[in-house]
C-alpha cells in the first residue's frame, strides 16, 4: 500500500481538539496510527479517554511524561479548550487542529448518542419523537447552569471553550472567532474531510498513504435520517453559535483551498480517493456493520440510545497487513488503551489510582 515519498522531516507536535460527533474519531485514528508508527509520545488523560470533560482543560489532567521522554508529541483526546493550559503542556511549536461539522448533523448525532446522559435530553429518552419534542420547547429541558448540558446547545462552540449563554448578538462573537482562528493552524470541516486532510498533510509533512482512513463511529440508520425542513431550521436556531462558528471556518477552509490551488487539490483528491478505495478493498470484510455483527475487540463503545457501526477485517490477511488494517478499524477506546499500555507498560486507570 506504500506510495508517494516521505517528506523526511519528523512530524511536528500536534494538539487535536477532539470535538464531539464531528468525525473526530476518524481523524484521531489517523493521528494515533501516525504516533504509533513514528514512536511519538502521547499526552494521555490521567483517567481514561477524556481530559476531565466537560471541565475546561487543565495541565494537571495530563499523565506525566514516560521515563526517557523529553516532550509530548501528540495530544488527541476529548477536552474542553483552554488554550493557555494546553500551551503549558505541549511544546511551543505545536500545531493546533480541530474539526467542525454541519451543526444540524452534529446536533442530530449528539442528540442520538447522548440522549440518556446529557441532563437536558434525559427526560426524552423514551419519547416517540424525542428530537421534535425537545426542539419544540428546549427551554423546558435545558438548564444553562448545569455543566452536564454543555453538549445540549452549541456543542462545538462549547468544546472550543466558548460561553454562548443567551447572548446572540454583537461583535463579541466576531472577536471570539478571530481568536480561535489565531489559535488553530487548521480547522477541518467534516463535509470536506478529504480536502481538509490534504491541507493537514501539507502542514504535518505526511505521506499520502498516511491519510488512509475508514469512516469511524457512524450511527446505524444515520444516512437515511431525513429531517423535516422545519426541524433543521429549529436545530440551527437553537445552535446559533455553532452555525456562526461553522460558517466562519468553512470560509476559512475555502480560502486555504484556494491558496493551495484548485488543480493541485483536485489531482491529490483523485489520488487520495483511489488510496481509500484500495485500502477498503484490502482490509475490510465488507461495509460497516452493527454491533451484534462486529468482533468483540473491534466493537465501538455503544450508547443505549443508538447503534454504532464497526468493521470486520478480511479473513486471512498476511500478518503485516493484518496489523495495519487492524489499527485502521480499531475504535477510539481500544486504541487509547493499546497506546497507553505501549507507552507506560501498564493499564490505564479507570478511576483516580494515585
Ligand atoms: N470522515 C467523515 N466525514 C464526515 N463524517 C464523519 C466522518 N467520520 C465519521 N463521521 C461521522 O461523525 C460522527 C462521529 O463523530 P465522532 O467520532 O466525533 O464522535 S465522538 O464524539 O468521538 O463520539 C458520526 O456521525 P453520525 O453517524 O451522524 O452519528 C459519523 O458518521
Amino acid at each position: 500500500m506504500l506510495r508517494g515519498k516521505s517528506s523526511g522531516r519528523p512530524p511536528p507536535s500536534v494538539v487535536f481538539v477532539k470535538t464531539h460527533k464531528t468525525g473526530s474519531s476518524t481523524l484521531q485514528n489517523i493521528l494515533f496510527r501516525l504516533g504509533e508508527r513514528r514512536n511519538l509520545t502521547v499526552a494521555f488523560p490521567r483517567y481514561p479517554y477524556q481530559f476531565a470533560y466537560p471541565q475546561r482543560f487543565a495541565a494537571a489532567f495530563v499523565e506525566p511524561l514516560p521515563p526517557g521522554a523529553a516532550r509530548y508529541n501528540l495530544l488527541l483526546s476529548h477536552l474542553r479548550l483552554a488554550a493557555s493550559e494546553l500551551r503549558r503542556v505541549m511544546p511551543p511549536d505545536s500545531l493546533y487542529l480541530t474539526i467542525l461539522r454541519d451543526p444540524v448533523r452534529t446536533f442530530q448525532s449528539v442528540f442520538a448518542y447522548y440522549r440518556s446522559t446529557v441532563p437536558a435530553f434525559r427526560p426524552l429518552a423514551n419519547h416517540t419523537q424525542p428530537l421534535a419534542a425537545f426542539l419544540q420547547a428546549p427551554a423546558r429541558y435545558y438548564d444553562l447552569a448545569d455543566v452536564g448540558n454543555g453538549l445540549a446547545r452549541n456543542p462545538m462552540a462549547f468544546d472550543l471553550g466558548l460561553e454562548a449563554g443567551g447572548d446572540e448578538g454583537g461583535s463579541r462573537w466576531d472577536r471570539e472567532l478571530e481568536q480561535l482562528n489565531r489559535t488553530f493552524h487548521l480547522v477541518l470541516i467534516a463535509e470536506h474531510f478529504d480536502e481538509s486532510l490534504l491541507l493537514a498533510r501539507e502542514l504535518l509533512g505526511l505521506r499520502l498513504e498516511e491519510l488512509a482512513y475508514v469512516r469511524l463511529n457512524a450511527r446505524q440508520g444515520a444516512v437515511d435520517e431525513a429531517l423535516a425542513p422545519g426541524l433543521a431550521r429549529q436545530i440551527r436556531a437553537w445552535n446559533w453559535l455553532d452555525v456562526r462558528l461553522y460558517r466562519y471556518f468553512q470560509a476559512v477552509l475555502w480560502r486555504r483551498v484556494e491558496r493551495y490551488g484548485y488543480m493541485r487539490m483536485k489531482g491529490e483528491l483523485d489520488a487520495l480517493r483511489l488510496l481509500l478505495r484500495e485500502t477498503r478493498e484490502t482490509c475490510l470484510a465488507g461495509e460497516a456493520v452493527g454491533p451484534e455483527e462486529t468482533a468483540d475487540e473491534l466493537r465501538p463503545w455503544q450508547p443505549d440510545t443508538a447503534a454504532i457501526l464497526g468493521y470486520n477485517l478480511r479473513p486471512s490477511l498476511p500478518p503485516a497487513q493484518h496489523a495495519s488494517c487492524y489499527r485502521l478499524v480499531l475504535p477510539e477506546l481500544q486504541y487509547h488503551a493499546h497506546l497507553y499500555y505501549r507507552q507506560y507498560g501498564r493499564e490505564m486507570c479507570s478511576l483516580p489510582c494515585d
